[in-house]
């Protein structure tokens, strides 16, 4: 009989011995990436008397400035999972390109991708904040990790997942077999299954948008946008509530909590860099964590997991969230094509 109270590490047990998708590395590798995860927990609760809030005066390899928490969490990650044995290479938000592991350190065949803090505008208003990250595998028939080995569609990933640091210190998960939430047991430093199988509503009436870039949007993100505010008396009939906080993390812990959609379109200014947010270590691992609640997510005209990634940085415009609204706006795009 399954114990009452499942620790990360049991579940990732039994998911293997189920599923056989979660062999002894990756579960010790995901085990030191949450690990991380709360030491940047840890920092984030002290806020000022930890030395954390305000700006680190340095820019990120996307011309934005770096605040403290940042670098702090970027490094957090960094050293942890150097030393676990288990990446060839990892790439991050905050750093220009990719980080291998020395030949000096132990090895492994997976690469690790991170946002180390998302939601870096709220830091210093104490609003939740996150850290997101991905799994990769190495193609197998190569020992020294270069970037574009990274530059793999979302499909592929091996495990996905976010950390939420707010009222509670959250871990949402996937490993391919349905997305999982934890909670952090403060007193005993240790994660526990607390949301099992985590499922988003097929319908909603619910949207998390950055209205302040609404004049520079597009056509279907406009017609979509005027319909919901039409509310009952307009095509869709009913009246939409909006929520946006600003870290995709909790909107989209939201989402996958009571539904939603989150949309971050392609707008007049951000067009010609592809969107706001990041392909590799943004995108596509909340997309594979909510297509494994049964949600979707695409680019506005396909599935963002098929994406095909040009570049580490890239970024793309991202709707996701409950289904049948993110397939509405994603046919809205594929009409005024
Ligand atoms: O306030 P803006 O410019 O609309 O941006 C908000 C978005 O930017 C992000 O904060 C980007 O993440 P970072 O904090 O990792 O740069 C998203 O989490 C969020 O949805
Ligand atoms: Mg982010
Ligand atoms: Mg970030």
């Amino acid at each position: 009989m399954r114990p009452k109270r499942i620790s990360l590490t049991q579940h990732l047990i039994e998911e293997n011995r189920r599923y056989g998708t979660v062999p002894e590395e990756l579960r010790l590798l995901l085990e030191v990436v949450c690990r991380a995860c709360k030491t940047i927990g840890n920092s984030v609760g002290k806020g000022a008397l930890g030395n954390i809030l305000g700006s680190n005066q340095t820019e990120n390899v996307q011309g934005e400035v770096q605040k403290k928490l940042d670098v702090l969490s970027n490094e957090i990650l960094l050293e942890s999972n150097e030393w676990g044995g288990y990446l060839a290479a990892i790439a991050s938000e905050e750093m220009e390109t990719i980080h291998p592991i020395s030949k000096t350190y132990p090895h492994g065949n997976y690469l690790l991708l991170f946002d180390p803090l998302d939601g870096s505008s709220n830091i210093d208003v104490n609003v939740s904040i996150g850290t997101i990250f991905s799994v990769l595998a190495m193609p197998e028939d190569k020992t020294d990790a270069t970037e574009a080995d990274f530059l793999q569609p979302g499909r592929r990933q091996i495990a996905a997942g976010y950390a939420l640091y707010g009222p509670q210190t959250l871990l949402v998960l996937t490993t391919g077999r349905g997305t999982n939430g934890f909670t952090l047991d403060r007193e005993m430093g240790s994660w526990v299954l607390t949301h099992p199988n985590m499922k988003i509503p097929e319908n909603t009436s619910e949207y998390a948008v950055n209205t302040s870039n609404q004049r520079r949007w597009f056509a279907p993100v406009k017609r979509y946008f005027d319909e919901m505010q039409a509310g009952k008396q307009g095509p869709l009939g009913r009246d939409f509530n909006m929520r946006w906080v600003a870290s995709m993390v909790t909107d989209m812990h939201r989402i996958l909590t009571r539904g939603g959609i989150f949309m971050y379109p392609a707008d007049e200014r951000t067009v010609e860099a592809g969107g706001r947010i990041r392909l590799l270590y943004e995108a596509n691992p909340m997309a594979m964590i909510v297509e494994q609640a049964g949600g979707a997510a695409t680019n506005g005209l396909i599935p963002m997991l098929d994406v095909i990634p040009e570049k580490l940085h890239q970024r793309v415009p991202v709707f996701m969230g409950s289904k049948n609204e993110v397939e509405r706006i994603t046919r809205y795009h594929k009409e005024t094509r």
